[in-house]
């Protein structure tokens, strides 16, 4: 993949979405035309696998400028970049005295840490599972995460801090290069990514002694391609926590932020995963819980995709961790078109509310069975066929109904990180009131 800068963010993490380099624009260096964002776009398509590109001449490693500050400021500039430690620290406390932990934060906008200041509640502690459930041990992927213990659909498996939060994509500033310097577009985001890793260094020295340890531990699948070792790091460990942003936010080059964790990091990926993961900015924390039923020692996988991705589209998003995914989804031919299938036949419109109650309950089944088979428990279609049986279940088969109503709650809370009652998945059907219509139309037997 050829380096440049991005205009797509990633799903997971630090990873590179391809874009053509025809797309991007150019600016020029020196009278040199470099296919780049504009400087100072933090949106960066970083090289994978080996590169043998060098440094520019006569380039000379600047730390980009940042400011640590205290764990409530958050009136600074957007783009400038701000170091502190989340939640707050009292001076002389170590990791005794907060088992939760700390997260070493860097921030590019402000936004990305008033989100977490004005969430009410902050900074309370994390809600542990009741006993440990997961192990770090040998994979068939290098080393993987474990359950310890048969573990129901929805459970919460683990809550943890981030070591480190980070932006999303890396806050380019324009590299030191000597006037009159003669540089490929490739060369300038390799030396952006030196400085890059000169700022990392800081941050990671402000980590505790146990946690930097820990950050060090962690697999390294970018050796080769020009990033650091903190960087590299972060590229095939982070986790997309807070990128979620709004399109005004992406439009400023906000795409939110990275985390990189001591055990979810070790989590190997599945386009079938059988945990998901969500980010509670209360407690500064990820949670992950079961999305199905999982056996004592079964290997837990997260996905790293999007599942409901075309696989041609998944392998690419995935080539950035510099694996090729080998899964049975992948490698079935025939999964895209199931996957079609699946999304073609969750629609309540005419048709399906003169369908027969029965054939209803039938329907959703039928594809609720498909999805389980294959283990695509993480497709939101799976909650809307599981709206489907709960609603046609209702007042006619109470066994069933029962059966699929604590389904849906337990898939809501793994994938939704909330205890929710009752949810509504199905296009069209938003409210208590709209189902009522719903069955109203629905034909009595
Ligand atoms: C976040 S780390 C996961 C932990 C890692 N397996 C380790 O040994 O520390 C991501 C790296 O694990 C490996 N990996 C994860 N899932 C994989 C899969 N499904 N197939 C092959 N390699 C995988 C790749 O090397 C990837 O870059």
């Amino acid at each position: 993949m050829k380096r440049g800068f991005l205009n797509k963010p990633p799903t997971r993490g630090l990873v590179d979405p391809p874009t053509q380099t025809e797309d991007l624009p150019v600016i020029e260096f020196n009278g040199i035309p470099i296919h780049v964002a504009q400087i100072g776009q933090p949106l960066v398509r970083l090289a994978i696998g080996k590169v043998n590109i060098p440094l520019p001449e006569n380039y000379e490693a600047r730390k980009p400028f940042y400011r640590t500050v205290e764990w409530d400021e958050t009136g600074f500039a957007d783009k400038e970049i701000y170091m502190t430690t989340l939640p707050p620290r009292k001076s002389g406390e170590t990791l005794a005295d907060n088992p939760d932990n700390w997260t070493q934060c860097l921030f590019n906008f402000a936004e990305q840490k008033r989100s977490i200041l004005s969430t009410p509640g902050f900074p309370s502690r994390m809600v542990r599972p009741p006993e440990v459930r997961h192990r770090v041990g040998p994979s068939s992927f290098g080393t993987g995460v474990f359950a310890t213990c048969d573990i129901q659909m929805g459970q919460l498996i683990l809550s943890e801090r981030p070591l480190l939060l980070s932006p999303v994509c890396i806050p380019v500033q324009e590299p030191n290069l000597p006037k009159g310097a003669t540089v490929t577009s490739d060369q300038f985001v390799l030396a952006q990514m030196n400085d890059y890793e000169e700022l990392l260094k800081d941050c990671v020295d402000h980590m505790e002694p146990e946690n930097r340890e820990a950050f060090f531990k962690l697999h390294n699948s970018h050796t080769e391609d020009g990033s650091g070792p903190i960087f590299g790091r972060i590229r095939t460990n982070g986790i997309g926590i807070m990128s979620k942003t709004s399109a005004e936010q992406k439009a400023a080059g906000n795409y939110g932020c990275t985390g990189v964790f001591n055990v979810a990091s070790y989590l190997n990926h599945s386009c079938t995963p059988n945990v998901t993961q969500t980010f509670s900015r209360k407690t500064l924390s990820m949670q992950v819980r079961a999305l199905r039923n999982i056996k004592k020692d079964e290997e837990l996988f997260m996905s790293y995709c999007d599942v409901g991705d075309p696989t041609a589209v998944r392998q690419k998003q995935l080539q950035s961790y510099g694996f090729q995914c080998t899964c049975r989804v992948c490698s079935d031919p025939t999964t895209d078109a199931l996957l079609e299938g699946i999304r073609d036949n969750t629609l309540l419109d005419e048709r399906d509310s003169r369908r027969r109650v029965k054939s209803m309950i039938a329907h959703a089944e039928k594809w609720l069975a498909q999805i389980e088979a294959v283990g695509w428990q993480q497709l939101k279609e799976y909650g809307s066929y599981l709206s489907m049986a709960t609603i046609a279940t209702m007042g006619k088969d109470s066994a069933k109904h029962l059966h699929y109503q604590a389904k849906q709650e337990a898939w809501t809370e793994a994938m939704y990180g909330e205890p929710v009652k009752m949810r509504f998945f199905i296009p069209g059907l938003s409210s208590p009131s709209d189902l009522k219509s719903l069955l109203d139309a629905l034909p009595r037997k």
